[in-house]
């Protein structure tokens, strides 16, 4: 019987997810994937930390409060958060990394991905931070300490799009690729269309726990080209930084722009994309594009993603599903966690 122990660092809409997930399958997990999940510690900025060797009640975090120091509420519960303890010192196997995502040195979510591959820990992450500006380190230090990093949530949420275009896809030739990879702007778009104000629409997004920390990411672009450079350097073997892809949000298109659209048939959407030239070179932009009804991703609405890649032996492959969201993004952490007992089992 295997049980792996995890450590959960940020507990906010994604670890909480999964902790969800933990609290109402893993009895199940055991038979259906070969593993349970035990929760050793979880620490989070605004919340503390807590540590339990023996394993936390999943159930009980879930029901913690989002108030500044919850943890001090529970028995042995601090309202420290004690990063660097909880990842390093709890006992888990496992680390599942789940805090703000900063597009601009992916800091100090890079250092947390280090601590746990340095101290031998397998690692899970939906921050884009650190697999957009540091993924080459970080793999080589996963392999220098023999264990697994994996993060399939980086992009598109639980949607298997990594995973999928390298093992899937492996030998189709990937040319290049396009896709509408933000979940809020898509959304906010979509309530634009049905006459919602810009401002209350990014709200609405935030209440659902589908927009960044600071939404602006989104609206502007900065989160679609933080995905457009990982499906590039991961697909395309390219070496992007964010700086060699134009980035133009969607916070320039007026309500009279997105009523226009409609009365052509057409709707604004948010692109990211990358493609291969002849002589090798990779041109990467993030653009609102203007599509047709025909064309394979307007149809694509609220927080839904979508990616078309274009392979040369089988022409265009498209994947569309959750592009954010709590549980859904905690399920890509799990998608992680099945492909590191699958490595390590060979199952
Ligand atoms: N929510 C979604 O739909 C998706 C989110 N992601 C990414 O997953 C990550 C987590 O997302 P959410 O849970 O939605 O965000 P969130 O904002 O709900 O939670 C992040 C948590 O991390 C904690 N945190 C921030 N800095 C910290 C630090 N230095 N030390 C300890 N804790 C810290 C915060 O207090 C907060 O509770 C982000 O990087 C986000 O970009 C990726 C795909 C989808
Ligand atoms: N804020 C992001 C979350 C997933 O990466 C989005 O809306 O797509």
């Amino acid at each position: 019987m295997t049980e792996y122990k995890i450590a959960l660092v940020g507990f906010g809409g994604v670890n909480r997810g999964l902790a969800q997930l933990i609290a109402d399958s893993n009895p199940s997990w055991q038979a259906t994937l070969g593993f349970s999940l035990k929760i050793v510690g979880v620490t989070d900025l605004f919340l503390g930390s807590i540590i339990g060797r023996d394993g936390l009640d999943a159930a009980t975090l879930v029901r913690l409060p989002a108030a500044k120091g919850a943890f001090a509420q529970l028995p042995g519960g601090s309202a420290d958060a004690m990063n660097e303890e909880v990842i390093k010192h709890s006992g888990a196997d496992i680390v599942a990394e789940a805090t703000f995502t900063n597009p601009v040195d992916g800091e100090p979510a890079t250092s947390f991905c280090r601590w746990a591959l340095q101290a031998g820990k397998h690692l899970v992450t939906t921050n884009k931070g650190p697999i957009a500006l540091h993924a080459a380190e970080l793999k080589a230090l996963a392999d220098a300490h023999g264990v697994r990093f994996e993060y399939e949530g980086a992009v598109m949420s639980g949607t298997p799009v990594i995973r999928l275009a390298k093992q899937a896809l492996a030998g189709s030739r990937i040319k290049g690729f396009e896709g509408i990879l933000n979940g809020t702007s898509n959304f906010v778009l979509t309530r634009m269309e049905e006459g919602l104000g810009f401002a209350e629409a990014v709200s609405k997004a935030q209440a659902l726990g589908y927009a960044e920390a600071d939404p602006t990411a989104d609206v502007e672009g900065f989160d679609v080209r933080l995905k457009v450079v990982i499906l590039a350097n991961e697909l395309l073997g390219a070496h992007l930084g964010v700086n060699d892809v134009s980035c133009k949000g969607i916070s320039g298109l007026s309500a009279a722009d997105i009523d226009a659209a409609q009365r052509d048939g057409a709707r604004w959407k948010l692109i990211g994309a990358a493609q291969r030239s002849a002589d090798g070179s990779i041109h990467a932009s993030v653009e609102p594009r203007l599509l047709k009804a025909e064309h394979p991703l307007a149809g694509i609405s609220e927080a839904i993603n979508a990616v078309s890649f274009d392979t040369e032996l089988l022409g265009a492959v498209t994947v569309s599903g959750p592009g954010a969201g709590r549980i859904e993004t905690a399920f890509a952490l799990l998608s992680d966690i099945i492909a590191i007992h699958t490595a390590k089992t060979g199952q």
